[in-house]
């Protein structure tokens, strides 16, 4: 089994691709599942040990339907012990107010639920207003935004995945 499971929503396939240069970096598939959330199930959660989620956030600072969906589930999965590290896609000239407001919300909850947050990423190099993943003065994870930086996204996932490698030890 592979040692980290990467769950991901997405709506129009930013998140996702994503997702695919994550696990391209860190690995490839015998070492990142990739399982779509709109597929996944509480078993799925809790084979792993490391785990990292990926939700963009949409309409004004909402999760992305289909997380949107299983939010109330996650209830029922008990992550203590789990190393878990997060990473969305977001519109910063668009929704200054709700920059990746998605994966903050994710990870309060999670966090509440056990789960030991990774990955954490300076806010360095974005400008907005307000942002549910800022805490401590630095986002909870990676921050895309292929809206209006595409070309900082190849690098952004080079440099959050060295240091995954490090805070998962793989
Ligand atoms: C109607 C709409 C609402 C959005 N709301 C937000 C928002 O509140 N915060 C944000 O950071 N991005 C917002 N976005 C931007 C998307 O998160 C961004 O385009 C993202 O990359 C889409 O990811 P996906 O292709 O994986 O679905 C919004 C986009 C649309 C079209």
């Amino acid at each position: 089994m592979s040692k980290i499971g990467l769950f991901v929503g997405s709506q129009t396939g930013k998140t996702e691709a994503a997702a695919e240069e994550i696990q391209e970096g860190l690995g490839g598939d015998g070492v990142v599942t990739i399982h779509k959330i709109e597929e996944a199930e509480n078993s799925d959660f809790e084979k792993y040990d490391n785990i990292i989620i990926g939700c963009p956030t949409w309409d004004i600072g909402e999760l992305q339907a289909d997380w949107d969906g299983y939010f109330e589930e996650l209830d029922n999965i008990n992550f203590s012990g789990k190393k878990v590290a997060y990473f969305g896609t977001g519109d910063q000239e668009g929704y200054p107010d709700n920059f990746m407001d998605a994966i903050g919300i994710l990870e309060t909850k999670i966090s509440e639920l056990g789960g030991s947050t990774v990955g954490n990423w300076p806010n360095e190099g974005y400008e907005f207003n307000e942002s549910k993943a800022l805490k401590n003065g630095k986002f909870i994870g990676l921050a895309l935004d292929d809206d209006n930086q595409s070309e900082l996204t190849e690098k952004r996932i080079k440099t959050w995945v060295a240091q995954l490698k490090q805070e998962f030890g793989v």
